[in-house]
C-alpha cells in the first residue's frame, strides 16, 4: 500500500510513454561529440562530478559550438555554445525551449514556488510584467546605501580582527563564508528590508537556512545522485514533486525545511509590506515595490498571494551567492595578479580624492578599470556556468557556422526534435576565442577598456547587449563586444543585474580599498565545483565545503 501513495498506478504508462517518446525521437548520432564513458551514466559523470565547466572548455575545443553527449541509458543529450543559436532559443523562440526539465523543475517548484524562475510561456510573461517595475535602473541607485551599510559593516568587522590579531601583519579568510554572509545580509536589507544578521552572528532562522544552500543541495554530486537526478527527468514533474515530500533523504529533507521557512518568513513579510503600501509609505525595497506594482496591475494580470511568496524565495535563491561567488573569484584573479589589484586601488583612491563626500554609484560607474575588472570576473567565472533546457515542439536553430557530421555532410541547421534536453555553454561561450580573442583563456581585464580584436561579426547577445552599467551612454565607449552571457540573454535573461552591478561594485570597491588580498599555501589547490552554480573549494578539504582561503591585510596608504 505504501508503495502506492508514492508511486500511484498511473504513473507507470505515463513512463513507459516518456520512455517511448525518448527512444523514437531523432538521433544526433552523426553530430561529433565525446564517447560515453558508460551505457548507464553516459558523459554525465564527466559533465557534472568533474570541475565546473571543464568538460565544456574540452567538447568545445575538440568538437566546436554544436556537441553531442550522452545522458543515462544512452538518451542523446545536446551542447550548444554557437551564438546565432543562443541567440535563437533564448530570444526569438525563448518559449519553445522549456526552461527547467523535470527533476529539476520539481526541485525549483519544492524549493521556490512557481516563481518567474520555473514557470514558462504566457505565465512567465505574467510575473516578469508584474516583477520588471521593481528592477530597474532608478530602483537599483536608490538601494546603493543598503548595500553600502553591509559592506561597510563587513570592512568594520575585518578591521576589528586584523587589529587584533594582527602579528604576522596579514590575516588568512574564508573570503567566500565572509562574503557568503554579506550579500545574504545585503539582499535582506535591499530586497527585502529584512536583518538576517548573518554577519554578526545573531542570524535568524532563515537565515541559517540559506547559508551556503548551493553547495548543500547542488554541490558536488556522486554518480549515483546524477544517475537519479536525471532519471526523474523522465518523469512527469507532478510525480517527482511529490516524491520529493514523502522521500527521506538528506537533501530532500534540507529542500522541505529550507522551502518551509522561506515561505513563512515570505507571508509575513508580504502582509507588512501590504499594510506599509497601504498607509501609503514609500519603502524601497524590492518586495514593497513588487507588492506595490502587483496592486496597480489589471487584476487578470496580478499574481496571486502564493506567487508572490514564490517571488520572494527565487529573489533571495537567485541573488545572494550568485554575487558573493563571482566575488570571491574576482578577489581570486586579483589576488594572482597583484598588478590589476594596484592599478584598481589606484583608480579608487584617485577618484576618491576629487571627491568631496563619500563615493557614490555614480562615480563607481565613471571609474573604467573598475568596470573591467568586474566584467572580466563576470566572464571569466559565470556563477551559473550553464542552462538547461527541453526542447518543446521540433526546431530548426540556425547556426552562425556551419558543422559537419560524422559522415561528412555539411549543416548550417540543426534539426532537433522535442522532448531533447539541451544545455547552454554560458562558460564556454564566454571562453569563445573567435568571439574574446585569441586570450580568452586568460584572465585580462584589459579587453574591455579599448579597441580589441574580437570578432565584430558574431551575432549579437549577452545581457542588453554590449552594454551592462547602469549608465548605458556613459560607458559605451568602454565596453567591449559582447563575449560575456553570464546574466543570460533575451527573455529570460537575470532580473537582477542592475541589483548585481550595484552590490558588486560597492563590496569590490570598499574591499580593495582598504585590503590587500595575496594567495596562500593553498594557490594551486583551488578548484572551481559545481554542475549548477560554480563555487570554490581547496582539493584534498572537500569535505569542508566552500572554501578559498585568501591572505588579507590592510591596505597601506600613502
Ligand atoms: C552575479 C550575479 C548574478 C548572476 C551571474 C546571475 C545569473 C543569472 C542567469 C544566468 C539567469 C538565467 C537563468 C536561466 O535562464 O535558467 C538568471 C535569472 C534570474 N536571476 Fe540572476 N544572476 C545574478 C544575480 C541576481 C540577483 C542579485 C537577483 C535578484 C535580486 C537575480 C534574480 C534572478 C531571477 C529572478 C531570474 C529568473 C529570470 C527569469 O526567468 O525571467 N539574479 N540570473
Amino acid at each position: 500500500m505504501a508503495s502506492t501513495t508514492v508511486l500511484p498506478a498511473e504513473a507507470l504508462p505515463c513512463l513507459i510513454a516518456y520512455i517511448y517518446k525518448r527512444w523514437t525521437r531523432l538521433s544526433f548520432s552523426d553530430i561529433p561529440g565525446p564517447k560515453a564513458d558508460s551505457f548507464l551514466l553516459g558523459n554525465l559523470s564527466e559533465l557534472f562530478v568533474g570541475p565546473a565547466a571543464e568538460a565544456d572548455f574540452k567538447w568545445k575545443e575538440a568538437f566546436g559550438s554544436v556537441v553531442r553527449y550522452k545522458g543515462i541509458l544512452g538518451d542523446d543529450h545536446l551542447m550548444i555554445s554557437d551564438p546565432k543559436a543562443l541567440q535563437y532559443i533564448l530570444h526569438t523562440s525563448a518559449y519553445h525551449f522549456l526552461k527547467e526539465t523535470g527533476g529539476r523543475r520539481a526541485i525549483s517548484h519544492l524549493l521556490n514556488g512557481h516563481s518567474l524562475n520555473s514557470v514558462d510561456g504566457d505565465i512567465h510573461k505574467r510575473h516578469r510584467k508584474v516583477m520588471i517595475p521593481a528592477f530597474g535602473a532608478p530602483e537599483a541607485r536608490a538601494l546603493f546605501p543598503a548595500f553600502r551599510k553591509m559592506s561597510q559593516e563587513l570592512m568594520a568587522r575585518w578591521k576589528d580582527i586584523t587589529t587584533q590579531d594582527f602579528e604576522s601583519g596579514s590575516i588568512v579568510f574564508n573570503i567566500p563564508r565572509w562574503l557568503s554572509r554579506a550579500t545574504l545580509d545585503a539582499i535582506g536589507e535591499a530586497a527585502f528590508d529584512y536583518q538576517f544578521g548573518a554577519l554578526n552572528n545573531s542570524q535568524t532562522e532563515l537565515g541559517k537556512a540559506y547559508e551556503n544552500v548551493n553547495a548543500a543541495l547542488f554541490g558536488i554530486p556522486t554518480s549515483s545522485r546524477v544517475f537519479w537526478d536525471n532519471f526523474i527527468d523522465w518523469l512527469p514533474s507532478w510525480l517527482v514533486e511529490k516524491l520529493m515530500t514523502v522521500l527521506p533523504n538528506k537533501r530532500y529533507k534540507k529542500i522541505r525545511y529550507t522551502s518551509d521557512v522561506s515561505t513563512r518568513v515570505a507571508k509575513q513579510l508580504v502582509r507588512e509590506k501590504r499594510n506599509a503600501v497601504g498607509l501609503g509609505k514609500e519603502n524601497k525595497d524590492v518586495m514593497s515595490l513588487l507588492v506595490r506594482a502587483n496592486a496597480s496591475t489589471d487584476p487578470k494580470a496580478q499574481l496571486s498571494d502564493e506567487e508572490l511568496y514564490a517571488e520572494m524565495r527565487i529573489i533571495l535563491f537567485a541573488g545572494h551567492e550568485t554575487t558573493s561567488n563571482t566575488l570571491t573569484w574576482t578577489l581570486w584573479e586579483l589576488a594572482k595578479h597583484p598588478d590589476f589589484q594596484t592599478q584598481l586601488r589606484n583608480e579608487i583612491r584617485a577618484t576618491e580624492a576629487k571627491t568631496e563626500s563619500e563615493l557614490t554609484l555614480a562615480d563607481m560607474e565613471r571609474m573604467p578599470y573598475l568596470q573591467a575588472v568586474l566584467k572580466e570576473g563576470l566572464r571569466f567565472h559565470p556563477a551559473i556556468s550553464r542552462l538547461m533546457r527541453l526542447v518543446k515542439d521540433d526546431e530548426v536553430i540556425p547556426l552562425s557556422k556551419p558543422f559537419t557530421t560524422i559522415s561528412g555532410a555539411v549543416r548550417s541547421e540543426l534539426a532537433i526534435s522535442a522532448g531533447t534536453k539541451i544545455m547552454l555553454a554560458l562558460a564556454a561561450y564566454n571562453r569563445d576565442k573567435e568571439i574574446c580573442g585569441p586570450d580568452a583563456d586568460t584572465f585580462n581585464p584589459g579587453r574591455w577598456l579599448s579597441g580589441n580584436d574580437r570578432n565584430k561579426e558574431h551575432t549579437s547577445i549577452g545581457v542588453v547587449g554590449n552594454t551592462y552599467v547602469i549608465s548605458i551612454t556613459l560607458f559605451r565607449r568602454f565596453t567591449a563586444r559582447e563575449c560575456s552571457m553570464t546574466f543570460s540573454s533575451g527573455t529570460r535573461s537575470c532580473i537582477g543585474w542592475r541589483f548585481a552591478m550595484a552590490e558588486m561594485q560597492c563590496f569590490l570597491v570598499d574591499l580593495i580599498n582598504n585590503f590587500e588580498f595575496s594567495p596562500t599555501e593553498d594557490e594551486k589547490r583551488i578548484r572551481r565545483e559545481g554542475p549548477a552554480l560554480m563555487f570554490p573549494v581547496v582539493e584534498g578539504e572537500i569535505e569542508d565545503g566552500v572554501k578559498l582561503p585568501l591572505r588579507v591585510s590592510i591596505a597601506a596608504r600613502d
